[in-house]
């Protein structure tokens, strides 16, 4: 049988905290397995345990009890994150550097082949859509470009396990919705993402699965679907609805033993609207301005 992804067993880490050195439990006999090649979304509120998880997981933090496997190998061995991309919440890049030469940068560390290095840049700054902003200096990007430039770095090697903290923190409506179409295009590659995202209703259309955190511990676990669908209840969307005819459907419904319960307009998501009102402005355009009108 192939293994998980990840693997999470009854993992639990405590910080000391203060000059008295007391005793905080961040993350509270967490078990939990990802599949592979599946979107995992990882939830919580502030503070609940879920970038500590991460970290253990990725083996940047000792974790004071249990274990982590990636693809079968323990989060202690440098090997499990040969395989393994990560987005930190909050990136520090060298602002000095160009998009593409920070890319360039890191395929070199995460150690692809001399040969390859050329054709891999340019392969994750077209994934990305940052092929035209690519010889720009960081310094010079917004928090979207960064992000997107960010996510670059962490699929260079051409990792099976893409982590992401806050992919979509600071970006607007359409960069998020670019970073979401990204994530759904490492998916059909055949990776596994596991993000962390408070943005709920981006998670809920992105993700295959969830796990929510609360104070440290796992508290549900399940398929978007499984957890969100209401057994009983089905929506039909009419079109050219005549209000005369719901007397009639009612009728046929109670035949049945069910009842209507609402009739409402469908709506489409704000997001949705801000969207078709901005054109999708490709990220990091700005508006092309005549220098001689400003002479
Ligand atoms: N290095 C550390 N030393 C002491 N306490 C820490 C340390 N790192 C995290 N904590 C504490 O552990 C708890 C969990 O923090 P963590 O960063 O994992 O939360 P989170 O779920 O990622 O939150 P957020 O959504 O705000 O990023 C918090 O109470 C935090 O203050």
């Amino acid at each position: 049988m192939s293994e998980p992804a990840i693997r999470i067993k009854n993992l639990t880490k405590d910080f000391r905290i203060g000059v008295r050195g007391v005793k905080l439990r961040a993350v509270d006999n967490v078990s939990l397995e990802i599949g592979d090649n599946q979107i995992f979304g990882l939830l919580g509120p502030n503070g609940c345990g879920k970038s500590t998880t991460m970290k253990i997981l990725l083996g940047l933090l000792e974790p004071t009890k249990g274990e982590c496997s990636i693809y079968g190998i323990n989060s202690h061995s440098v090997k499990s994150r040969l395989n393994v991309g990560f987005l930190p919440e909050a990136p520090y890049f060298y602002k000095f550097l160009s998009g593409r030469e920070l890319v360039r940068f890191y395929a070199r560390v995460c150690g692809v082949p001399k040969s390859e290095i050329s054709d891999r840049t340019e392969d994750v700054l077209t994934l990305v859509s940052m092929q035209n902003a690519a010889h720009r200096r960081v310094g010079t990007y917004s928090k979207g470009m960064l992000q997107r430039i960010g996510i670059a770095q962490a699929v260079v090697h051409d990792p099976k396990l893409i982590v992401l903290d806050e992919p979509t923190a600071g970006v607007d409506p359409i960069g998020s919705h670019a970073i979401a179409e990204l994530i759904i295009a490492l998916k059909e590659r055949g990776k596994t993402v596991m993000l962390c995202s408070h943005l709920l209703a981006q998670v809920e259309g992105l993700c295959d699965r969830v796990a929510i955190m609360s104070r440290g511990k796992l508290v549900l676990e399940g398929g978007v679907d499984e957890l969100l669908e209401k057994e009983d209840q089905r929506s039909l969307i009419i079109r050219d609805f005549n209000p005369q005819a719901q007397a009639e459907i009612e009728a046929v419904l109670a035949k049945y033993g069910s009842k209507l319960d609402k009739v409402e307009a469908p709506r489409i998501s704000l997001d949705r609207l801000f969207l078709e009102n901005t054109d999708g402005a490709a990220i990091g355009s700005g508006q092309d301005v005549n220098d001689k009108e400003d002479a």
